[in-house]
C-alpha cells in the first residue's frame, strides 16, 4: 500500500463512524425508574457510606478494581518525541483498546498538560483514587525515571511505566529466545543499545538479570557512544558508561552480537549492520518506523534474526504483548506493586510460551500457514489466545511470592477459568473439554492424515497430549508433510493400501465378509473394501486397535457415515444414531440436534436423539435443559407436528424421568426467560437456562446451527455424532485445524467414556 494511502486509511479508521478508539458502556440495567433509582439518587448513596467506613469497598461496590489509568504529558510519544498532550491521545486511546481487547481491563486515557515533574506526580496522585491501576506512557526521560519512582512510592496500587518495564519485559523474552536460536550464550553476546531514554536503560537492566553482562553492553544517545569520559551524565546514563575505545554508533555495532533501538528512525545503516558478527540479532523497535527497515535489513543479511516493534513484519517486539497480561495479573491479586520479581516472571511465561505449538487461530489471524519457534517467531503473536491464562498466573503467582499481594489467589484453576471466561465461554468448554482429554489420552486413528490441515491437526493433538494420533494414508505424502511442518513426534503411520498391510487387511476383510456375506458381500469385495481408508479405520476401532476414529475432512458425510454403521454399529438400545452441534453463543454453550442425520425423526427417535444429546450435554459438565422446539407453544395447535413433538416430551418423561425438559415449545420463549415466565409460568424451563435445543426435524436443526454460524459468528463444534458403538466421529468437510483438534479431543473423550461404561 503506498504511504498516502495508508495515512488516508488511518485517519479514515480515527475518524468514521465516530471520532475515537473507545467508549464508555454502563454494565447495569437503566431501563426503568427503578433502576435509575438504584443506579444513581437515592440508592447511591448506599455504596457510598460503605465505601466511606472502609476505602476498600470501592473494590467491591465500584470498577476501581478493573480499571486502569493510561496517563501521558506527551513528551515522548512512539519515536514521534514530544508533540504534547492532546496530540498523544489517540496513543492513548489505542492502548485503552488493547487493554480491554486483550486482558479485559477497562481503562480512562488521560492526558496530563504537564511537563514539570512535580505538577505531574501531584496531578496523578490526586486522581489515583478512582483506578485500580496506573499505567504511565510516553513520558520522557530523564523525567520518566522520576515520576515513576516517586509515584510508586506514594501509591499503595501498581504504578507502572510501559515503555520502560513492558518493553523491557517484551524485550528480555525476545532477546532469551533468540539468543538461544543462534546458539550463543546470553552472558557472552556483545550488545550495543541505541537510545538512552526510559525504554533502552529499562530494558539494559532487565537484560543483565537474565544474564547479560554489563561488561558486554555499549549504549548510545543521540550524542553518540556513552563513555565513561563524557560529562554531564544523568545517573541512569552513568550505569551503563562503558571504557571501551568507541564513540559513534558505527564504531559500537562492528562484530556486535545483538543491536537494541529504542530510539529513531532509520540510524541503523545496511553497511553497519554488515559489519556485525555472525547471526546478528537486530531488534529495531523505534515506532512507528524502526531504525532500520525490515525489508531492508534482512534484504541485507541472509542471517539477521529481526525484530521491529511493528505488527506488519514477523517478530513484533512490542510492548502490547505485555502490560495486558501483567496488569490483569496485578489486578486479579490486587497488588500494591509490579515488582522485579512479577516482571521476571513475566519475561519468563512469554518467553517459553513461544515453544508450544501454536493454537491455528493465530495463524489464520496473521495469515501463516504454521507458525512455530524459530528466527521468525521468537515471542507469541499478541492474538495468541494463550497468553491471558499463561502470563497473568505467572505475575499473580510471583506477587503473591513476593509479598504485594492483598487478595492471593486460592484455586488457580477457577483463577484459570475466569481469565478464559475474559475471552468468551468458548474458550473455557474447549480448555475443559482438552483438558479432559488430557487427562487419560486414547488413541486416534486420523483417517486422512495425508492431508496437510488433518496432520497439522494430528500433530498438535500429539504435541499437547490430547491423543495418541495414528496416521493413516500414503505413507509418502505423510512423511513429506511432516518434515514440512516439523512434526517429529513418534507416531504410527499406516498405508492400507500397501503390501505391508495385507495381513491385517486380509484379516478385516474376512471379519467383516462374515457380518455381511448374507447381504450380497463377497470376500473379494470385503478385501476390495479394505482398501478404503473409511473401511480400514473403522475397523481398526471395532477390532480394538483403535479407540477413536476422525474422519471426513474430505469426503462426503454420506461415504464416511456408511463404513461407521457397517463396522462399528449401533449403541445397545439405540436404533438410529443422531449428529448434535455444540454451538458456543454469546448466552452460553448450547447443543442442537439432530443437525446432519435424521430427515424427519419419528416421536420416539426424538426422544432417543434427546436423551443421546443430554448425555453428551452432562460429559461436557453441563447440566442439559432441553427444550423440544416446535411452531406451536404448550398444546396451541393439533397439527401432527405439534402433536408429534409432544408425544416425544411425553416419551423422554417416561423412559428418562429427572430429566429437565418442556415442549412443544416456540424457540423465542425456550431462549427468554421473561417471555416464557409471563406466558407459561408452568412450564419446567422457567428460571432454568434452555442450553439443549432439540428440533422437530433435519431441515430446521441444520438450517437454524448454519444461520447461527454464519450471522452471528458463533463457534460450532461438531456435528457430534451419538449412538455408535464405539467412538466415530466426522468432521465437517473442509474444516479448519482447530475444528478437528476440537473434535480430537471430542473422539477421546468420547473413549474414555465409553471404556469406563464397559
Ligand atoms: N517497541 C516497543 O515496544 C517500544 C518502542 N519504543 C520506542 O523507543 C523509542 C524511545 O522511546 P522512549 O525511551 O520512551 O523515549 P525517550 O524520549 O525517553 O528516549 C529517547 C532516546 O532516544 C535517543 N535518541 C534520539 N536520537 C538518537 C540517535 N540518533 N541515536 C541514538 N539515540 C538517539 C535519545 O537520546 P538523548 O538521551 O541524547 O536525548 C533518548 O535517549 C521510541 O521510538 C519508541 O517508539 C518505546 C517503548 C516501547
Ligand atoms: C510501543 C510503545 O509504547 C512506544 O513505541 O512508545
Ligand atoms: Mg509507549
Amino acid at each position: 500500500m503506498s504511504k498516502s494511502r495508508a495515512r488516508q486509511e488511518a485517519l479514515l479508521y480515527h475518524a468514521k463512524p465516530k471520532p475515537g478508539k473507545i467508549e464508555v458502556v454502563p454494565t447495569k440495567k437503566y431501563t426503568t425508574q427503578r433502576d435509575l433509582a438504584l443506579a444513581y439518587s437515592p440508592g447511591v448513596a448506599e455504596p457510598c457510606l460503605e465505601i466511606e467506613k472502609d476505602k476498600k469497598n470501592a473494590y467491591k461496590y465500584t470498577s476501581k478494581g478493573n480499571l486502569v489509568a493510561v496517563i501521558s504529558n506527551g513528551t515522548a510519544v512512539l519515536g514521534l518525541g514530544n508533540i504534547g498532550p492532546e496530540a498523544s491521545k489517540p496513543v492513548m486511546e489505542g492502548k485503552g483498546l488493547l487493554f480491554k481487547i486483550f486482558a479485559d481491563i477497562d481503562v480512562f486515557d488521560i492526558e496530563v498538560d504537564a511537563t514539570d515533574v512535580d505538577k505531574f506526580v501531584e496531578t496523578v496522585k490526586a486522581i489515583a483514587p478512582t483506578f485500580g491501576g496506573i499505567n504511565l506512557e510516553d513520558i520522557k526521560a530523564p523525567e520518566a525515571f522520576e515520576i515513576e519512582r516517586r509515584l510508586k512510592e506514594e501509591l499503595d496500587i501498581p504504578v507502572m511505566h510501559d515503555d520502560q518495564h513492558g518493553t523491557a519485559i517484551i524485550s528480555a523474552a525476545a532477546l532469551k529466545n533468540a539468543v538461544e536460536i543462534t546458539g550463543k550464550d546470553i552472558s557472552k553476546v556483545q550488545i550495543v543499545v541505541n537510545g538512552a531514554g526510559a525504554a533502552a536503560i529499562s530494558c539494559s537492566k532487565l537484560y543483565l538479570a537474565i544474564g547479560a553482562k554489563k561488561e558486554n553492553l555499549v549504549m548510545c544517545d543521540s550524542k553518540g557512544v556513552i563513555r565513561k569520559d563524557r560529562d554531564n551524565l544523568t545517573s541512569e546514563k552513568t550505569e551503563f558508561a562503558t571504557d571501551k575505545d568507541v564513540t559513534s554508533l558505527e564504531d559500537a555495532v562492528k562484530d556486535a552480537d545483538v543491536f537494541i533501538g529504542l530510539s529513531i528512525a532509520d540510524v541503523l545503516t545496511p553497511k553497519m549492520l554488515l559489519s556485525m558478527n555472525d547471526t546478528p540479532i537486530v531488534f529495531a523497535m523505534a515506532n512507528p518506523n524502526p531504525e532500520i527497515d525490515y525489508n531492508l535489513a534482512i534484504k541485507t543479511r541472509k542471517d539477521v534474526i529481526m525484530a521491529t516493534g511493528r505488527s506488519d513484519h514477523p517478530n513484533q517486539v512490542n510492548n502490547v504483548l505485555g502490560f495486558p497480561f501483567i496488569f490483569r495479573g496485578a489486578l486479579d491479586v490486587r497488588a500494591t506493586k509490579i515488582n522485579e520479581e512479577m516482571k521476571i516472571a513475566a519475561v519468563h511465561a512469554i518467553a517459553d510460551l513461544a515453544k508450544f505449538p501454536v493454537p491455528e487461530q493465530v495463524n489464520l489471524v496473521y495469515d501463516e500457514k504454521n507458525l512455530s519457534f524459530g528466527e521468525d517467531y521468537i515471542i507469541p503473536k499478541p492474538f495468541d489466545p494463550r497468553l491471558i491464562y499463561t502470563v497473568p498466573p505467572a505475575v499473580a503467582k510471583a506477587a503473591m511470592e513476593s509479598g504485594v499481594a492483598t487478595e492471593p489467589i486460592e484455586n488457580w484453576e477457577k483463577y484459570g477459568d475466569e481469565l478464559m471466561e475474559r475471552l468468551g465461554t468458548g474458550n473455557k468448554i474447549i480448555r475443559m473439554l482438552h483438558n479432559r482429554a488430557k487427562s487419560d489420552p486414547k488413541r486416534i486413528v486420523f483417517a486422512e492424515a495425508d492431508h496437510l490441515d488433518v496432520l497439522k491437526a494430528a500433530q498438535i493433538v500429539h504435541d499437547e497430549g490430547i491423543g495418541i494420533p495414528i496416521l493413516l494414508g500414503n505413507r509418502e505424502i505423510i512423511l513429506e508433510l511432516m518434515e514440512e511442518i516439523d512434526f517429529t513426534g513418534d507416531v504410527e503411520i499406516i498405508d492400507p493400501k500397501t503390501r505391508e498391510q495385507k495381513e491385517r487387511r486380509d484379516c478385516y476383510a474376512k471379519k467383516y465378509w462374515k457380518t455381511r456375506q448374507r447381504k450380497g458381500i463377497k470376500l473379494l469385495d470385503a478385501q476390495k473394501l479394505m482398501r478404503e481408508r473409511n473401511y480400514f479405520s473403522a475397523m481398526m476401532v471395532n477390532q480394538g486397535d483403535s479407540d477413536a476414529l476422525l474422519t471426513g475432512y474430505s469426503r462426503n458425510y454420506a461415504s464416511v457415515v456408511k463404513p461407521m454403521l457397517e463396522l462399528i454399529g449401533m449403541d445397545m438400545g439405540v436404533t438410529r444414531v443422531a449428529a448434535t452441534n455444540l454451538m458456543l453463543t454469546k448466552r452460553g454453550p448450547m447443543f442442537l440436534a439432530d443437525t446432519t442425520i435424521n430427515i424427519d425423526p419419528t416421536a420416539k427417535d426424538l426422544a432417543k436423539i434427546t436423551q443421546l444429546t443430554g448425555m453428551l450435554a452432562k460429559m461436557f459438565g453441563i447440566t442439559p435443559n432441553i427444550a423440544m422446539l416446535s411452531f406451536s407453544n404448550f398444546g396451541a395447535s393439533d397439527n401432527e407436528n405439534a402433536k408429534k413433538i409432544r408425544e416425544a416430551v411425553k416419551l423422554v418423561h417416561k423412559q428418562y424421568p429427572g430429566v429437565i425438559i418442556d415442549g412443544e415449545i416456540q424457540a423465542d420463549f425456550a431462549l427468554n426467560s421473561a417471555l416464557l415466565k409471563k406466558e407459561f409460568p408452568f412450564s419446567k424451563l422457567v428460571d432454568k437456562k434452555a442450553n439443549v435445543l432439540i428440533f422437530p426435524n433435519l431441515d430446521a436443526a441444520n438450517i437454524s446451527y448454519k444461520m447461527m454460524k454464519e450471522l452471528y459468528g458463533a463457534e460450532s463444534i461438531g456435528p457430534i455424532m451419538l449412538g455408535l458403538k464405539k467412538p466415530a466421529h466426522i468432521v465437517q468437510l473442509g474444516s479448519s485445524v482447530d475444528e478437528m483438534v476440537n473434535m480430537a479431543a471430542i473422539a477421546v473423550v468420547d473413549a474414555q467414556n465409553k471404556s469406563k461404561k464397559k
